[in-house]
C-alpha cells in the first residue's frame, strides 16, 4: 500500500495559475498544460521552502499528485521522489519508448532538476514544451524530511547562500526497528525459509496439507542459524557493540551509554571483532563512498552479516560478491537498498527502503522539518543545517523587532566592516551574533531602533561589502507581526 506521507522527486515550477502535474513511472502528464513564463530575478522576492524525501523510486503504478502548497508564492517549486534512480537503472530496454521531441509551441512547463538525473528521464521531456532548468533562483532555503541529503546539491546551495536543513534523529527509531529485523533476517534462514515454503513446498507437493507440513518439518533443516550472542537487542539484547564514529559530535556523544560499549578508533579494529555491521554514516562522495570496500572485508571475520540502511554506496557490492562467489565472505548482507552486483544473489537480502517508512517516522520528520523552516523564516534561526552554522539569538525584551540576518563568504575582517556601515547609518545595534562553518559565516543583527528603508539598506551594505551573499530583513519579529517573511531578501548573486 502506498504510505499517506509520501512524495515523490522530480519538481517543477510555475506560477500560482499552473495546473496540477501529475506523475508517474511513464513521467509527467499535464492536466492542462499552459504556458509557464520563468520569472525574472526580483528584488523583492519571495522565499520558497521545499521539504521533500528520499532519493527512492517511484513504487511502481503510483501516480503520485503533484500540486501547489502556497497560494500567493510567485513561482512553486515542489521536489519529488527519486531522481538518481533513473541513472541506476540498466535495463534500458524496459524503459519506456521516449515521446515526441523537437520543437513544441503550445503552452508549456520548467521541469527543476535537482542532481544529475539521468538523461533516459531527461529525454523524456519534448524541448520547446518543457524547459530543464536547475534549482531555481528563487530557493532561499530547503528542507530534507529525513537525514540523508546526499540528493540535494549541497555544495551548490552553499555557494549562493542557501542553508539545507535536515531532520535529524526524526525517523531514527524506525531505522532502529528494522536493524534489529535486520540481524535476525542475517542470522536465521526467515526470508529464504519462506519463500521455500511458498515458492517450493507448497507447489511440489500441491496443495495436500498433510504432506506439506510434514515437509515444513523436514525442510526446515535446510533453514537452520545461529543465534545473537548475548542475551539482552544490540545492548538490549546483551549484545558487545563497537562504534566508530571519528566525527561525533558531543551532543551525540553524550547520548550514548558509553560504560556499555567500546568506542574505537580505527575501522579496522572493528572489522576485525565484529560478527556484524551495521552502518549509519552519511553517505558523502570521496569519504563514505565504499568505505566497506575488498581491503576492509578482507579484514572482517569470514562470516561477518552486513547490515546496510544507510546508503547502498557505503558498501562495495562488487566485493562483496566476490567475497561470496569465492567463499571468502559466508554471511549475508541485508539492506533496503538493492545492489547492481548482487541483485538476485542468495546471500543478499534486500528490501524496499523501508528503513523510515513508519507513520511515526515521517509523522516526525514532517513536523521537524517545518518547524525548522518557520524557524529559519521567521527569526533566521540556523538548527538542523547541513551546511550552515547552528545560530540561535533569543529575542530581547523591548526589541524593537528591527533583525538582520546576513550570510557572507567567511573573510577576515568582515564582521568589523557590516558593523561599521551600520553604525554609518545610525543603527544602533542591542544584539549580534556571528558564527561561520567552512566557507560560510551566518550573521543575525538585532537594532534598538528601526531603519527608515530596510530595502535600501540592503542595497548599500550588500554594495560597500561585496563578500555579502545574502540579506535578509526581518520586520518585528518578535512582536507578532512578521510583516511578509521574506519581502526583504537579497541576494547578491541575482542582482
Ligand atoms: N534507510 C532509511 O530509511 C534511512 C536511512 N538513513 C541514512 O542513514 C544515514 C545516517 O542516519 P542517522 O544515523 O539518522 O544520521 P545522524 O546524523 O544521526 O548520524 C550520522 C553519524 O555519522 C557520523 N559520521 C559522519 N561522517 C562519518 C564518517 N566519515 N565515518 C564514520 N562516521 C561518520 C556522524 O558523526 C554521525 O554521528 C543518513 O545519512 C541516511 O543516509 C537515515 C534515515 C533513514
Ligand atoms: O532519512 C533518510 O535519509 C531516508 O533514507 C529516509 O528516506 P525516505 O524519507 O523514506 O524516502
Amino acid at each position: 500500500m502506498e504510505h499517506p506521507y509520501k512524495f515523490s522527486t522530480m519538481w517543477t515550477t510555475g506560477s500560482v495559475a499552473q495546473p496540477e502535474v501529475f506523475f508517474n513511472e511513464q513521467g509527467p502528464q499535464l492536466a492542462q498544460p499552459q504556458r509557464l513564463a520563468v520569472p525574472t530575478q526580483q528584488f523583492r522576492s519571495r522565499s520558497l521552502s521545499f521539504s521533500f524525501s528520499c532519493n527512492q523510486p517511484i513504487r511502481k503504478a503510483s501516480a503520485i499528485k503533484v500540486s501547489a502548497v502556497a497560494s500567493d508564492a510567485d513561482e512553486i517549486a515542489l521536489l519529488e521522489k527519486m531522481l538518481k534512480l533513473a541513472r541506476e537503472r540498466k535495463e534500458k530496454e524496459t524503459i519506456p519508448a521516449t515521446p515526441t521531441s523537437g520543437e513544441y509551441d503550445g503552452k508549456g512547463f520548467t521541469i527543476k532538476t535537482f542532481n544529475a538525473i539521468s538523461p533516459v528521464g531527461l529525454d523524456k521531456y519534448p524541448r520547446g514544451k518543457y524547459i530543464l532548468d536547475d534549482v531555481p533562483p528563487t530557493v532561499r532555503a530547503i528542507v530534507r524530511c529525513g537525514a540523508g541529503t546526499n540528493n540535494i546539491p549541497v555544495k551548490e546551495m552553499t555557494e549562493r547562500g542557501i542553508p539545507v536543513f535536515n531532520t535529524p534523529g526524526a525517523n531514527a527509531n524506525a531505522v532502529k526497528e528494522l536493524v534489529i529485523c535486520g540481524l535476525l533476517l542475517a542470522s536465521r534462514g526467515i526470508v529464504e525459509g519462506n519463500f521455500h515454503v511458498n515458492n517450493v513446498i507448497n507447489k511440489e507437493e500441491n496443495g495436500d496439507y498433510d504432506r506439506i507440513s510434514k515437509r515444513i518439518e523436514t525442510d526446515k533443516a535446510m533453514f537452520g542459524g545461529q543465534e545473537i550472542q548475548g542475551k539482552t537487542i544490540a545492548l538490549g539484547l546483551g549484545m558487545k557493540v563497537i562504534g566508530y564514529d571519528p566525527v561525533l559530535s558531543l551532543e551525540a556523544a553524550l547520548q550514548l551509554p558509553g560504560d556499555r560499549m567500546k568506542r574505537v578508533t580505527e575501522l579496522d579494529e572493528l572489522f576485525a571483532e565484529a560478527d556484524y555491521i551495521t552502518v549509519h554514516v552519511p553517505y558523502i562522495k570521496g569519504v563514505t563512498h565504499h568505505l566497506i570496500n575488498s581491503e576492509a572485508l578482507a579484514k572482517c571475520k569470514p562470516n561477518v552479516h552486513l547490515l546496510n540502511f544507510a546508503r547502498g554506496e557505503i558498501i562495495d557490492g562488487a566485493a562483496v560478491k566476490s567475497g561470496y562467489d569465492n567463499g571468502a565472505l559466508t554471511g549475508k548482507y541485508i539492506s533496503d537498498f538493492s545492489d547492481p552486483d548482487l541483485m538476485g544473489h542468495p546471500q543478499h537480502i534486500v528490501l524496499p527502503h523501508l528503513g523510515a517508512s513508519t507513520e511515526e517516522a515521517e509523522e516526525n520528520s514532517a513536523a521537524m522539518a517545518a518547524a525548522t523552516m518557520m524557524d529559519f523564516l521567521e527569526t533566521g534561526t540556523i538548527r538542523n543545517s547541513v551546511n550552515f552554522p547552528t545560530t540561535i539569538l533569543a529575542p530581547q525584551k523591548n526589541s524593537s523587532g528591527a533583525r538582520l540576518c546576513i550570510v557572507n563568504r567567511n573573510e577576515p575582517g568582515a564582521l568589523g566592516e557590516i558593523t561599521t556601515f551600520l553604525g554609518s547609518k545610525g543603527l544602533n545595534i542591542s544584539q549580534q551574533i556571528n558564527t561561520s562553518r567552512g566557507d560560510i559565516a551566518y550573521t543575525v543583527i538585532d537594532f534598538t531602533n528601526q531603519p527608515e528603508d530596510a530595502e535600501a539598506l540592503q542595497v548599500e551594505l550588500a554594495a560597500a561589502c561585496n563578500f555579502i551573499i545574502s540579506l535578509r530583513f526581518l520586520g518585528m519579529v518578535f512582536n507578532d507581526e512578521l510583516g511578509e517573511p521574506g519581502t526583504y531578501f537579497y541576494v547578491s548573486w541575482a542582482q
